[in-house]
């Protein structure tokens, strides 16, 4: 088995103690102690200004250091971290740690490594997730689950919910199952769980359909061994709550908890937090808590995420010490200027001043283009230039709101040959070949994982059609077992008609207790007992591959090429087949790299690994030689570039059109503007398109209402539209016109995806305007059923109160609302 950074833990203190000089005057753990005590206090706190050098020298009281973008927040926590360990007054496995991303852990564990040395590999530093994944698989029974749980993610959990509903008999064509995962999603960020929202009142269809699916949703995540990735905070949150002595133990082990972006926190990982540091109660002091915050980098209210925590956080821990930072090291004094211009001219935001004194710098180019083609070229000319003129390419960053923008900008560079990364975006771990092997491997380590092993029962195709199935299901139900041991019983019997005994294969193979009896499933044809015996037959080969030690990549290859899988694809001449193999040798790849990091990683490890891949850990993974960097807002926070390009500076766009009816959510989008403006070191640059083609259909944007608030004075305006297209792009009503034939897109296909960083939810396709009056009733996409309340506006800006239950009124311009009159 391979060590958890837990083991790691428990061995440095072990180390430290063995490496008292007289027990060990030589050797490598004795050395490494000489390293840390050899860290210069002075050099791990120079370059630091005043309020930075408070923090980090801070002890005592729980501190909250609060500042804008750019200020030297992460820097701090780094700082802190190397202050705690060279002064001795923590040691490394005491320490906590937690950032947005796994790239910004390894990040912060390379920089404290820099300040003091190898102990920097003893802290633990990791994201919410990972944190809770591994207190879940070090307390599993605590925690009601098994060691080998599998992880679900947003894609999963949307298929389980579709059956769960279709079970329960929830028209998801009425309300689609990713609108169910989003508010299971945002309960359980409230840590409500199912009986307790059951308990509750529900006036609207949707909060009865939650109320219907969430207690069953629950069940078969735990029938399948599975957790969804929400349910990692919550679980552990509960776990902590109800066992003190997992809680006690926790309280020893982490005496200094730090966490990085702190406005992002929901309430589940707000209670998870206090929860970690502890009340005393248990004879443990409080562990020492560091936050730090900017409210105006909160971007993940869509994610339950709540900027009270940072407000309250004097209240939430009492005696705390607040630290402001205002001086910016980042950006240039225009680049800072544009973004306190763009946060102050919210309704919701305080009034912001960032300042440097690094001088004003270029001034920030705005520049319109005819058309979304015509922006990527612009983009392209540009970067080519700085290029010529001796800037790498690493230098540049693209962003933009939705990754449907990035096809464009992606085949402008690959036209001009400029080396490229897209972070996120068509993820590789979201295409079906892709998904299809991993649900092998998942079903190769828990049998009882149901979704992965529905993915492919028929993947690639075996005859088992929808009686097949349908056999199966009643079978498992019968004799309620899973899906997955409904098929180990077809293989026992048919394995007995073989004249083999299944007995002689062990229980943990064969996924059941091969002693017992097992009963056949009826109604399949042969040849479905046939296939589904050599299906099961290869799972077991998998898992006493995995059991004899074997490496992931190997087991990859036996289950790709045993099922066919990768056969198909190779023999087929269509050209996307080929693309499909040549990612399956991605994924290979990818488990050999794992090989070497972790050269006793088993199967479930290296799963584990996968699962927790965030968007931005791609960035990880390249060497910096010199490639431009793709990215969604979202991925881009607490990064910078010295040569940043906002793409998509439109109304509809950028603010989201999504946004465009309710004044909190455009404060959101503004704050993601101030976000993208404040990862620029030197350039910036913002774009927009008279037209875009959105879903097929040419459409024409007005500019982004954000670049309204940029001081003249900073930037440096390039108009390259034509006279009339300046006028058409202008104003507001022409739009509808010419989206008048637009294509209305099936509901399901609108939200697509709430839970995942970088929001890749294509733009609501605007439409004929619904016409709706007071007393309708309508139906939206996200709200549900609602009834109008009051109507005004004209024309393009005719709007909608809507009564949704639950004592939501929403606001709603009737343009971009996903909303039909029932
Ligand atoms: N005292 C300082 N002297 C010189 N450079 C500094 C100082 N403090 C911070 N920096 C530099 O300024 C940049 C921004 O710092 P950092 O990333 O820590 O800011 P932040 O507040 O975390 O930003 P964000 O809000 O975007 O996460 C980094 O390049 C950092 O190295
Ligand atoms: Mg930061």
């Amino acid at each position: 088995m391979t060590t958890s950074p837990f083991d790691a833990l428990i061995a440095a203190t072990t180390t430290r103690r063995s490496a008292l000089p007289h027990e060990a005057p030589l050797g490598g753990a004795w050395q490494e102690q000489a390293t840390v005590g050899g860290a210069d206090v002075e050099s791990v706190v120079a370059g630091l200004n005043e309020r930075q050098r408070e923090a980090v020298e801070h002890r005592g009281t729980p501190l909250l250091v609060t500042a804008g973008a750019g200020s030297g927040k992460t820097r701090v926590l780094t700082r802190r971290i190397a202050h705690l360990l060279a002064t001795g007054d923590a040691r490394a496995s005491e320490i906590l740690a937690i950032t947005f991303t796994n790239k910004a852990a390894a990040e912060m564990r390379e920089r404290v490594h820099a300040l003091v040395g190898p102990e920097a590999r003893f802290m633990q530093v990791s994201t919410f997730h990972s944190l809770c994944v591994r207190i879940l698989r070090e307390h599993h029974e605590a925690a009601g689950l098994r060691s080998t749980f599998s992880i679900y993610d947003a894609a999963d959990s949307a298929r389980l919910m579709k059956m769960v509903a279709d079970e329960v008999g929830i028209d998801t064509k009425r309300t689609s199952e990713r609108v169910l995962c989003n508010r299971v999603s945002d309960l359980k960020n409230e840590l409500v769980g199912p009986a307790e929202y059951a308990e509750r009142f529900h006036r609207d269809p949707v909060a009865k359909a939650v109320a219907e699916v969430y207690p069953l949703y629950q069940r078969r995540l735990a029938d399948a061994h599975a957790v969804d990735f929400d349910d990692l905070i919550m679980t552990t949150v509960m776990l902590l709550r109800d066992n003190a002595a997992v809680a006690e133990h926790f309280h020893r082990r982490f005496r200094h908890i730090l966490v990085d972006e702190y406005q992002d926190t929901n309430h589940a990982q707000y209670v998870l937090v206090t929860q970690l540091v502890g009340n005393g109660r248990d004879g443990v002091d409080p562990g020492q808590l560091t936050v730090v915050g900017d409210s105006d980098q909160s971007i993940y209210a869509f994610r339950g995420a709540t900027i009270r925590n940072i407000e309250q956080f004097g209240d939430d821990f009492p005696g705390a010490r607040e630290v402001i930072l205002d001086q910016n090291y980042r950006s240039t004094q225009n680049i800072l200027s544009a973004a306190n211009a763009v946060i102050g001219s919210g309704q919701g935001q305080r009034s912001k001043n960032l300042w440097t004194d690094q001088g004003s710098g270029d001034k920030i180019v705005v520049n319109a283009c005819p058309s979304d083609r015509a922006e990527a070229q612009f983009v392209g000319r540009e970067i080519e230039t700085l290029h010529k003129q001796g800037r790498a390419w690493s230098d540049f960053a693209i962003f933009f709101r939705t990754n449907a923008q990035s096809r464009l900008l992606e085949e402008m560079l690959m036209g001009a040959g400029m080396p490229y990364r897209l972070i996120g975006g068509t993820k590789f771990y979201e295409r079906k070949e892709i998904k299809d092997a991993i649900a092998y491997l998942r079903a190769a380590s828990n049998p009882d994982d149901t979704v992965n092993m529905r993915r492919i029962v028929n993947e690639p195709r075996r005859g088992i059609g929808p009686r097949a199935l349908g056999s199966l299901l009643a079978h498992a139900d019968t004799y309620g077992v899973s899906f997955g041991v409904a098929i180990a019983h077809v293989w026992a019997a048919v394995a007995r008609e073989l004249g083999q005994d299944p007995a002689s294969t062990p229980g943990e193979l064969a996924g059941f207790d091969t002693a017992q009896p097992s009963p056949d499933v009826v109604g399949l044809g042969k040849a479905a007992r046939a296939n589904l015996h050599a299906f099961w037959q290869i799972l077991i080969d998998a898992r006493a591959a995995d059991a004899a030690g074997r490496p992931p990549a190997e087991i990859l290859d036996s289950l790709m090429d045993a099922t066919g899988y990768l056969g198909l694809l190779q023999a087929s001449d269509d050209p996307q087949d080929g693309v499909r193999a040549e990612n399956l040798a991605e994924l290979h790849a990818v488990a050999e790299d794992f090989a070497i990091a972790e050269p006793d990683g088993r199967l479930a490890d290296f799963l584990e690994r996968i699962s927790l891949v965030a968007d931005a850990d791609q960035l990880a993974d390249v060497d910096d030689g010199g490639q431009i960097t793709l990215m969604t807002i979202h991925t881009a926070k607490g990064l910078e570039f010295p040569v940043v390009f906002v793409t998509g500076m439109e109304d509809g766009t950028f603010p989201h059109s999504r946004s465009l009816g309710s004044a909190s959510e455009l404060d959101e989008e503004r704050r993601l503007a101030y976000v993208a403006i404040t990862r620029a070191r030197e350039l910036l640059y913002l774009t927009r398109a008279g037209t875009r083609t959105q879903w097929g259909t040419p459409m024409e944007l007005p500019a982004s209402r954000f670049l309204d608030a940029l001081p003249p004075d900073v930037t440096d305006v390039r108009d390259s539209l034509t006279p009339t297209e300046r006028i058409r792009a202008a104003s507001p009503s022409y739009g509808s016109g010419a989206w008048g034939g637009g294509r209305v897109r099936s509901r399901g296909q609108r939200r697509i995806d709430r839970n995942r960083a970088g929001s890749s939810t294509p733009p609501t396709q605007p439409k004929t305007l619904v016409q709706v009056s007071r007393g309708d009733r309508v139906n939206h996409d996200t709200f549900g059923l609602g009834r109008v309340v009051e109507t005004g506006g004209s024309g393009a800006s005719t709007w909608a109160k809507v009564d949704f239950g639950d004592g939501s009124v929403k606001r709603l311009l009737l343009r971009y609302a996903p909303m039909e009159k029932l």
